[in-house]
């Protein structure tokens, strides 16, 4: 589980989020959404401890994150980047293994390799692309690599940030749904980002919409649509009037 408890963060005077709290329990994912600029991944780079916090705490397992322990917990996790970044020079596999080719999770170079082909078998890859760099593969092809690179290590708690930006809404749909079994097999629990209402209701258990620095609203996806939340039927419904002011 992970649970944040009124987190603050401010880049200057610049007050991005102004007491976040929510749960995600065990084995669920938590799909965040909100406009522009409102703090989405700010929220994500303060779990990672990448940005941090002001105030406020960020537990995993019942146990706050600090600075002693993060990098304990940065090795239970996994992340699927936006646009993918997968490194250029290194074949599929290398990039699907990565954190198995170096760090406390070191494993033989043949051992890494055999665990890459696997991870890349349970996205719909087949062997042969093992060898293969990013640039040989279409931009679905690379977003499914990322994906077997973010479930390389076992995680127990993943990240997705923007899994299907970019791709077509056939492929979209291959990657949700192998988002959805993914985090469903592993029972990992999950927070993903996304602007893709499509790809919302596809992989969230809950929702949780950030507006200004806060949660909105937070609930059950089978709830969005009736979340009686004047800025959650504005949002999802794309709509220009409503209480979200919007630049013309
Ligand atoms: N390192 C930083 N230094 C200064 N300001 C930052 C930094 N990172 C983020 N911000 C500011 O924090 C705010 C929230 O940014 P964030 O990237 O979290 O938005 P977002 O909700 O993910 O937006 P989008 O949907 O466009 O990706 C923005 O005003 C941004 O300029």
């Amino acid at each position: 589980m992970i649970r944040l408890r009124d987190v603050h963060k401010s880049f200057g005077s610049n007050h991005v989020l102004r007491g976040v709290s929510l749960e995600v329990p065990k084995g669920q994912n938590l799909v965040v959404i909100g406009g522009s600029g409102t703090g989405k991944s700010v929220l994500l780079k303060t779990i990672l401890g990448l940005v941090p916090q002001d105030k406020g705490s960020i537990l995993v397992d019942g146990a706050e994150l600090t600075a002693a322990n993060r990098d304990d917990f940065l090795q239970t996790f996994g992340m699927l980047f936006q646009g993918g970044a997968l490194f250029d020079s290194l074949k599929i596999w290398e990039n699907v293994a990565f954190r198995l080719l170096r760090g406390p999770k070191k494993r033989p170079r043949e051992e890494a390799r055999a665990l890459a082909i696997e991870k890349l078998g349970r996205v719909g890859l087949p062997e042969r692309v093992a060898d293969l760099y990013p640039a040989e593969l279409s931009g679905g092809m690379q977003k499914r690599v990322s994906l077997a690179r973010a479930i390389a290590a076992d995680p127990s708690i993943i990240f997705f940030d923007e899994p299907t930006t970019g791709l077509d809404p056939i492929m979209s749909g291959v990657i949700n749904d192998l988002i959805r079994g993914l985090v469903t097999e592993m029972g990992a629990t999950a927070i993903s980002i996304t602007h893709d209402m499509t790809s919302v209701r596809a992989i969230a258990d809950q929702v949780c919409m950030l507006y200004q620095g806060r949660v909105q609203w937070l609930g059950p996806v089978a709830d969005l649509d009736h979340s009686g939340d004047p800025y959650v039927d504005q949002f999802i419904n794309g709509r220009p009037e409503g209480p979200i002011a919007t630049l013309r």
